[in-house]
């Protein structure tokens, strides 16, 4: 296309050709016009393009889970069941693997305590009387080190990462939290995908990594299963277990408890062992969702974080244009430390990052949600005499039931909120046991509502 010259328009007599213009010049000013107009032509396309892009990601829902390690973000999980069931049918078959590495972690830290006070009280009158039974019980389970390692590898880890439990032999035992297991995002993505049948292959197929094959572990696993449960039933072990106290996950006794389920061949899980099952997050996972509003789906981000400390300073490039919210503050743990550092109580760490939050002028627009998590833990702690006063002196001398310390912090929670936030606005608090998967998925369905208004109102406004 060729400029039109008007010469009523005083810029067309500017940009006029000269009246003496040879063929050849026009010939040439002709294609370099053309050349404008395509580069012109391209730029609005862009610009059309990313305008279309802009208002697909403002009706992107981005949701942001928070809150300190262990305490219960991995309840996601919930929304992908409902909202993303191919993919959720795609992920729940590799679950088995953690949830088989959480059982063999178990055992180890069982084992690594027994070794221990041996070790420690042998030239000492302070000590327990442990039979042949648990010394062969020992012997025995030693498979279950290399099981470790090789279940940490089949999930991905790199051999830097993947440190065999030390031998119950050595006098130096580790921690837990050294052996504490985690995923990264893209190792965990990759891993799905390598594991899930495909073509309408529903027989299992045995996963192979890394020299790994899922087959063997379950073949050793299997073998170990009286085992197990021997040492688990064990009435010296679990009297060793309380005398050394020995910090096994939440989920220890679920898992060991079903052990004879759990190590048999051809095990699924339930969705009871998944929500169960302790997997450390690295980095941020992003898990995307299909939500249904009266048959109209809306796609929503959620982003869930590692809640460690050493974790936290890569949270903050997700506080741009989230929004809700949703912190887990498991209130279980207000006599518990935290890991990465002893010194902190778990509850003051949650309060601590609640305020942070609520301070955040980048979230100052953003819905607030809390789940007060880990109801079922509280009222086990409340119940076998722990006086919540002890260690947390604030709540004086109310009444140590559940009930009373729900509503005690339910409101601490909430002045936070009013005292901090840079604008105000309203919280909406929930009192969760997210391993409850049917209480859980009411809650959901409050939370989708939720959220699914504000976001309504605010894009109104807009
Ligand atoms: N009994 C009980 N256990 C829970 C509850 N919520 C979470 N858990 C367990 O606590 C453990 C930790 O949960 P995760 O969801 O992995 O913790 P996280 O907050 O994602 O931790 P990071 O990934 O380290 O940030 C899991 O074994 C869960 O099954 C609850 O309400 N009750
Ligand atoms: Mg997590």
């Amino acid at each position: 296309m060729v400029f039109n010259h008007d010469a009523t328009d005083p810029l067309a007599v500017v940009t006029a050709p000269p009246p003496d213009e040879t063929p050849e010049e026009k010939a040439a000013r002709e294609e370099r016009e053309a050349e404008a107009q395509r580069i012109s032509n391209m730029i609005d396309e862009d610009i059309r393009e990313e305008r279309v892009t802009l208002k697909k990601q403002e009706q992107i829902v981005k949701i942001l889970l928070l809150g300190q390690s262990e305490s219960g973000k991995y309840f996601t999980f919930h929304f992908r069941m409902r909202f993303a069931r191919d993919k959720w049918a795609q992920e729940r078959a590799s679950w088995r693997t953690v949830i088989q590495l959480n059982l063999v972690r178990s055992v180890n830290t069982i084992l690594e305590a027994l070794q221990r006070e041996i070790t420690d009280t042998e030239d000492t009158d302070d000590t327990m009387t442990f039979t042949d039974k648990h010394h062969l019980l020992r012997v025995r389970l030693r498979p279950l080190r290399g099981v470790e390692s090789d279940l940490k590898r089949l999930l991905g880890a790199r051999p830097d990462e993947v440190q065999e439990p030390l031998s119950p032999e050595s006098p130096t035992i580790s921690p837990r939290t050294s052996s504490e297991f985690f995923v990264r995002s893209w190792t965990w993505r990759s891993f799905l995908q390598a594991s899930s049948p495909r073509n309408g292959d529903t027989q299992r197929r045995s996963i192979r990594h890394d020299g790994v094959n899922s087959h063997d572990i379950t073949e050793v696993i299997a073998g170990c299963k009286n085992d197990i449960r021997d040492l688990w039933e064990d009435s010296t072990i679990q009297e060793l277990l309380i005398r050394r106290r020995a910090r096994l996950e939440d989920s220890a006794s679920f898992f060991l408890d079903a052990s004879e389920r759990l190590t048999s061949r051809d095990y699924e899980p339930t969705d009871d062992d998944i929500v169960r099952a302790r997997l450390r997050t690295l980095d941020i996972q992003e898990h995307e969702l299909s939500v249904d509003e009266d048959g109209e789906a809306q796609t929503w981000k959620i982003y869930d974080v590692g809640g460690s400390r050493t974790q936290r300073n890569a949270w903050l490039p997700y506080f741009d244009q989230v929004n809700a919210v949703i912190f887990l503050a498991p209130v279980s743990c207000f006599d518990e430390r935290l890991q990465e550092d002893p010194r902190v109580n778990r509850l003051e760490d949650s309060f601590i990052l609640w305020k942070a939050i609520c301070s955040s002028k980048l979230l100052s627009r953003t819905t607030l949600i809390i789940f007060l998590n880990k109801i079922d833990l509280l009222e086990k702690k409340i119940a076998s005499g722990v006086m919540i006063n002890r260690y947390l002196p604030s709540y004086a001398d109310r009444p140590n039931e559940t009930t009373s310390v729900v509503k005690y912090l339910r409101q601490k929670f909430k002045d936070t909120v009013k005292h901090n936030s840079p604008e105000p606005r309203m919280c909406h608090i929930y009192q969760t046991s997210v391993i409850d998967t049917k209480t859980t998925a009411q809650t959901l369905l409050s939370v989708r509502d939720g959220i699914l208004r504000e976001h309504l109102k605010k894009a109104n406004l807009v």
